[in-house]
C-alpha cells in the first residue's frame, strides 16, 4: 500500500515507520523543515527507544521517506493519515486548525479516490468536517472516504505499542474504506473493531477520561491513605488483583501528565458542555490531578518548614520516564510553585533538558548528572521514576544531601530501606518515615499524614 502521513511527530514518525516496517510505501512529511530536514540525516526528534533502528532500516530499504512536499505525498498515496496535533485551545476545546489545514492540502491535490485516516485526537463530528473541507477544495468530483482510526501508543513505549496493538477501532461508513484499512493491520494480527466515525472518535476520548479517572480515584484514596494510616501502593495491588478492577494504571503519584490527558479530559468536559451536560465525574478528576501537584509542594514545605531561601534537587522533568516530552509535566506545575515559594532548584533529567528549558528558563538550574543535582540541597524532590532515579545508591544520596530528605511523589523507594538508612522519607499515600536527624523547620513536623 501506498501511504502518506501528515504530521511527522509522536504518532506520524511512530505509526508511519511502523507501516513501513510492515511493507507499506510510506512518505512522512510535515510543515516542520528542520524535523524533516533532521530525520533526512538520521536525527531522531524524540526520544523513543527502538524507533531509530527502525527509521534507519527502512529509509535504507527504501520503504520509508521524509518530506516537506505535501501536495507530492497527497498524490503518491492511496490511503493519507492525518497525525498533527490538536492542542488544547483557551476554552479547552481542541483547536483543529493544524488539522484543518490538512484537509485543506488533501483537499487540494486529491488526484484519485483516496482514504483519508484521521489519527488525531479529536472531538466527535471532526470527520465529518474533514470531509466537508476536503470535499469544498478538490477539484471536480473526485471520490474520497474518510476513516476515524484514533491511536493509543504510549509514550515512551510507542513502536511495542504499535507493532503489538491491542486493538485497532476503524471508524467508516465506507465498505472500501474498512477493507482497506483491515489490509493495512493485518501484519498487527489484531483485534478490529468497527465503528462509525462518531464512535471511533468518542472511543478515543472516553478511553483517555477514563484512565485518567482511574488515576484520579487512585490519588484521591492515597490521600485517604495518609489520613488514615493506610498503605495505597498495597490497596493499589489488593484492589487491581480483581481482574473486573485491573491492576494497571493504579499507581498512585503527582499525577498525571503528558500530551494528551490533560487536553483530552478538557475537551471532552467542553464537548460533554455544549451538549448540555455536565460531566461532573471528569471535572472532578481533572481537579483532582492538580490539587497532587499542590499537595506535593505542602509536603515538601510541611517537611522542611520555610522554604524561602532552600534548595531542592528536582529530579525529573519529563512527565513520566522514557521521553523528552514535557508537555503539562508535573514539573512545570512544580518548580514554579517552589520558586513562588522562594526555593532554589536544581533539576536533574536525562532527557528532557532542553525541552523543559523552553518552558522554565531561568527558574532552576539544569544537569544530567543526577548526584550532582542532589549535591549540597536541603531535600530531594521525585517527579519521575527515571531508572536513574530508580537506581539511585542511596547512601552516596544521603551524604551528598544536606539532610537526609526525600519527598517522593512516584514511591520508588521501599519504605523500610529508607527506615534503616534514616532518611526522612515522605511519599504519596504511604505512612511517612521520619528520620534520625534534626530538621531545621520552622514550623516543625517531618512528615505528611
Ligand atoms: N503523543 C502521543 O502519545 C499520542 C498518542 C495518541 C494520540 N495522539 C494524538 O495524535 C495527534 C498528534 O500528536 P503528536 O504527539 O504526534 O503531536 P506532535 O506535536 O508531536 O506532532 C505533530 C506534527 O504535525 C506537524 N504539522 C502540523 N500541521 C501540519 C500540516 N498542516 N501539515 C503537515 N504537518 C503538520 C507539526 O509540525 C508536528 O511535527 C494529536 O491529536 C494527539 O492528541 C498523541
Ligand atoms: O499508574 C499510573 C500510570 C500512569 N501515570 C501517569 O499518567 C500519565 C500518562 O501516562 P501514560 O498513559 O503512560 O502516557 P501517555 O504517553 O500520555 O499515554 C496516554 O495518552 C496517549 C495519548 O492519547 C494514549 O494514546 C495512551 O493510550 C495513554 O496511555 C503520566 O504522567 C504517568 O506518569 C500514573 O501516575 N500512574
Amino acid at each position: 500500500m501506498k501511504i502518506a502521513v501528515i504530521g511527522t511527530g509522536y504518532v506520524g514518525l511512530v505509526t508511519g515507520t511502523c507501516f513501513a516496517e510492515t511493507g507499506n510505501r510510506v512518505i512522512c512529511c510535515d510543515i516542520d523543515e528542520e524535523k524533516i530536514e533532521g530525520l533526512n540525516l538520521g536525527r531522531m526528534p524524540i526520544y523513543e527507544p527502538g524507533l531509530e533502528t527502525l527509521v534507519d532500516k527502512n529509509t535504507k530499504q527504501g520503504r520509508l521517506r521524509f518530506t516537506t512536499n505535501i501536495k507530492e505525498a497527497v498524490r503518491a498515496s492511496d490511503v493519507i493519515f492525518i497525525a498533527v496535533g490538536t492542542p488544547m485551545s483557551r476554552t479547552g476545546n481542541a483547536d483543529l486548525s493544524f488539522v484543518k489545514e490538512a484537509a485543506e492540502t488533501i483537499g487540494k491535490h486529491l488526484n484519485g479516490y483516496k482514504i483519508i485516516v484521521n489519527k488525531s485526537t479529536v472531538p466527535v463530528g471532526t470527520g465529518r468536517l474533514v470531509a466537508s473541507i476536503v470535499r469544498h477544495h478538490a477539484k471536480g468530483n473526485v471520490a474520497f472516504d474518510v476513516v476515524s482510526n484514533p491511536e493509543f501508543l504510549r509514550e515512551g513505549e510507542a513502536v511495542r505499542d504499535t507493532m503489538q496493538m491491542e486493538r485497532a477501532v476503524i471508524g467508516t461508513d465506507s465498505s472500501r474504506a474498512f477493507e482497506i484499512m483491515e489490509e493495512i493491520h493485518r501484519p498487527f494480527r489484531t483485534k478490529i473493531i468497527h465503528t462509525s466515525i462518531e464512535t471511533a472518535e468518542m472511543i478515543k476520548y472516553a478511553a483517555n477520561a477514563f484512565l485518567a479517572t482511574k488515576l484520579s480515584f487512585i490519588n484521591d484514596i492515597a490521600l485517604i491513605c495518609e489520613r488514615v494510616g493506610a498503605d495505597v501502593d498495597q490497596v493499589s495491588e489488593g484492589i487491581g488483583a480483581d481482574s473486573r478492577i485491573g491492576k494497571s494504571f493504579l499507581q498512585a503519584g503527582i499525577g498525571y501528565g503528558g500530551s494528551c490527558f490533560p487536553k483530552d479530559t478538557a475537551a471532552l468536559h467542553y464537548l460533554a458542555k455544549i451538549n448540555g451536560f455536565d460531566f461532573k465525574m471528569l471535572e472532578a478528576a481533572i481537579e483532582t490531578n492538580f490539587r497532587q501537584r499542590e499537595d506535593f509542594v505542602a509536603k515538601i514545605e510541611k517537611t522542611l518548614g520555610s522554604l524561602e531561601g532552600k534548595v531542592i534537587s528536582v529530579l525529573g522533568l519529563s512527565f513520566k520516564p522514557n521521553t523528552n516530552d514535557v508537555r503539562y509535566a508535573p514539573s512545570l506545575d512544580v518548580i514554579p510553585m517552589l520558586r513562588e515559594k522562594g526555593a532554589m532548584v536544581k533539576a536533574f533529567d536525562p532527557a528532557a533538558i532542553s525541552r523543559a528549558k523552553r518552558q522554565l528558563g531561568y527558574q532552576c538550574s539544569y544537569t544530567d548528572d543526577i548526584y550532582e543535582a542532589i549535591q549540597n540541597t536541603d531535600a530531594c524532590a521525585i517527579l519521575t521514576d527515571w531508572d536513574e532515579v530508580k537506581s539511585l545508591d542511596l547512601n552516596k544520596v544521603k551524604n551528598l544531601l544536606k539532610e537526609p530528605v526525600i519527598i517522593d511523589g512516584r514511591n520508588v523507594f521501599d519504605l523500610d530501606v529508607m527506615a534503616q538508612l534514616g532518611f526522612t522519607y515522605v511519599s504519596i499515600g504511604r505512612p511517612a518515615v521520619t528520620g534520625r536527624v534534626e530538621m531545621k523547620s520552622s514550623r516543625g513536623g517531618n512528615a505528611n499524614g
